[in-house]
């Protein structure tokens, strides 16, 4: 579980983490993978993170995430900050990183609501940047109905999308823009192809002093 102290359950001095928000279908996930590869990232979907709980044999949250995920709606952050947490103590203790190195956590799709951030930040650990993957809705709409086409996801279709797009917009981007006033944010135009934004997301994180490891 998250701690219930003051202080993040680890230090910024020990773990990188960036925040990767965007809306639904503006390519996180894709990213991510360039980004684990290039850069030692360890990539935490909260999404996956939820989806696997409730499929999990005995969670006592498998019914309330099933039906929030397909009403596009935010899980009480409690579930999903200790989920993030504990994969990010499983991934320290099985997987270190290089002696004289700090870990690199990617945390995608998440914080989706200004609580959240502000829980997340206070218990478990400061952020260092927001990567912001900026795309319009129709072009994620259509990626989206592709994807449903084979990825067996419950949301994938036009009634959840119309849903996840408003709870985006209506409580997802006002943390982007808290982000964006204390000067986290790197903002990414995300209607290109999968290389070219990889090529501007590359630039915006090094300049940011992230390089490839
Ligand atoms: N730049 C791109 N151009 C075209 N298709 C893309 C691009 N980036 C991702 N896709 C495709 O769009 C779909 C959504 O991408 P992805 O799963 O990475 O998005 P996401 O932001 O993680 O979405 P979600 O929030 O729903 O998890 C996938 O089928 C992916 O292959
Ligand atoms: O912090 C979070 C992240 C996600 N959710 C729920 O999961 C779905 C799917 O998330 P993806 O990032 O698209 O995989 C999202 O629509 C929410 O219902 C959440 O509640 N909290
Ligand atoms: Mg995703």
């Amino acid at each position: 579980m998250a701690s219930s102290s003051s202080t993040p359950r680890f230090s910024a001095n020990d773990v990188t983490v960036i925040f990767f928000l965007g809306g639904p279908g503006s390519g996180k996930g894709t990213q991510s993978a360039n980004l684990v590869r290039d850069y030692g990232f360890v990539h935490l979907s909260a999404g996956d993170l939820l989806r696997a709980e409730q499929v999990r044999e005995g969670s006592q949250y498998g019914d309330m995430i099933k039906t929030y995920i397909r009403e596009g709606k935010i899980v009480p952050m409690e579930v999903t900050v200790a989920l993030l947490s504990n994969a990010m103590a499983d991934s320290l203790a099985t997987n270190p990183p290089p002696a004289g190195t700090k870990a690199r956590f990617l945390i995608d799709g998440f914080p989706r609501k200004l609580d959240q951030a502000v829980f997340f930040e206070e218990t478990v650990c400061v952020s260092e940047l927001v990567l912001f993957l900026d795309c319009p809705e129709d072009v994620m709409e259509s990626r989206l109905l592709k994807r449903g086409e084979t990825s067996g996801r419950d949301d994938d279709n036009a009634e959840s999308i119309r849903k996840r797009f408003r709870t985006f917009v209506e409580t997802s981007m006002p943390v982007v823009d808290d982000f964006q006033k204390k000067g986290k944010v790197v903002a990414v135009k995300a209607t290109g192809s999968v290389d070219e934004v990889y090529g501007l997301v590359k630039a915006g994180i090094e300049q940011r002093g992230v390089h490839p490891r």
